[in-house]
């Protein structure tokens, strides 16, 4: 599997998220600057990383969403390329069209961060294989606009569909009806705001997110 992380100024999970995917892979991860136009050849998945892009002026990831770098992650998804946007990463997805609704800010305005428990709504994608159905996992989250919102034929859509991933098991943020991840209609877009990059070794005190890279190693 080949992949790459795409850096925006103020990425800061963008090393986290390459070492999680050469945890799986065994190879080195393509680092892709926001202004580059063109992604390397041969590309397996495009990591969408967390942090604080463009400083989260006007919105979280409205503005890393026009990068240039952006038009080239559209076709490459188009063209079924499995893409993995994470925290500021799934912001930017939303921004960016590939994936429906929007984040807001926390209820409550406060900044979360802390291990949350999660449920896996959704475990036939190729990003949620490695799970049981309903099971319980736990992945840290750290963000002031994580309230996942949409039109309600949107969210009823994504339920009906199975597009709902992840879902909170906890109150967070208050996002409409628990969703923490969704995937697009192809199933080959996921983002989340929880942070599978940072439960992947023993160091960081759980492992329950390697198992979503391994997933995606065996789905390409
Ligand atoms: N960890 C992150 O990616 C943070 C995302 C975003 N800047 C927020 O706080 O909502």
């Amino acid at each position: 599997m080949n992949a790459a992380v795409i850096v925006f100024p103020g990425s800061n999970c963008d090393r986290d998220l390459a070492t999680a995917f050469e945890l799986v892979t065994g190879k080195p991860t393509a680092m892709v600057w926001h202004q580059d136009t063109a992604l390397p050849d041969g590309l397996d998945v495009i990591g969408v990383p967390g942090g604080f892009s463009y400083g989260d002026y006007l919105r979280s990831g409205a503005m890393a969403a026009r990068s240039p770098i952006m038009r080239a992650v559209a076709e490459a998804a188009a063209k079924g390329r499995m893409v993995l946007g994470v925290c500021n990463g799934f912001q930017v997805l939303t921004e960016a069209g590939l994936l429906p609704g929007a984040l807001l800010r926390n209820e409550g305005i406060r900044f979360v961060g802390r291990d949350v428990a999660l449920t896996v709504a959704n475990s036939q994608t190729a990003f949620t294989s490695r799970y049981y159905a309903d099971e319980g996992v736990t992945f840290p989250v750290a963000h002031h606009d994580g309230r996942f919102t949409a039109d309600l034929e949107t969210l009823d859509r994504l339920e009906g569909e199975g597009r709902v991933a992840l879902r909170y098991a906890e109150a967070v943020n208050g996002s409409e009806r628990q969703i923490a991840g969704i995937v697009n209609d192809a199933s080959n877009v996921i983002g989340m705001m929880p942070h599978p990059e940072r439960a992947v070794e023993d160091a960081h005190g759980r492992t329950d997110g390697l198992r979503l890279f391994e997933g995606l190693l065996a789905a390409t």
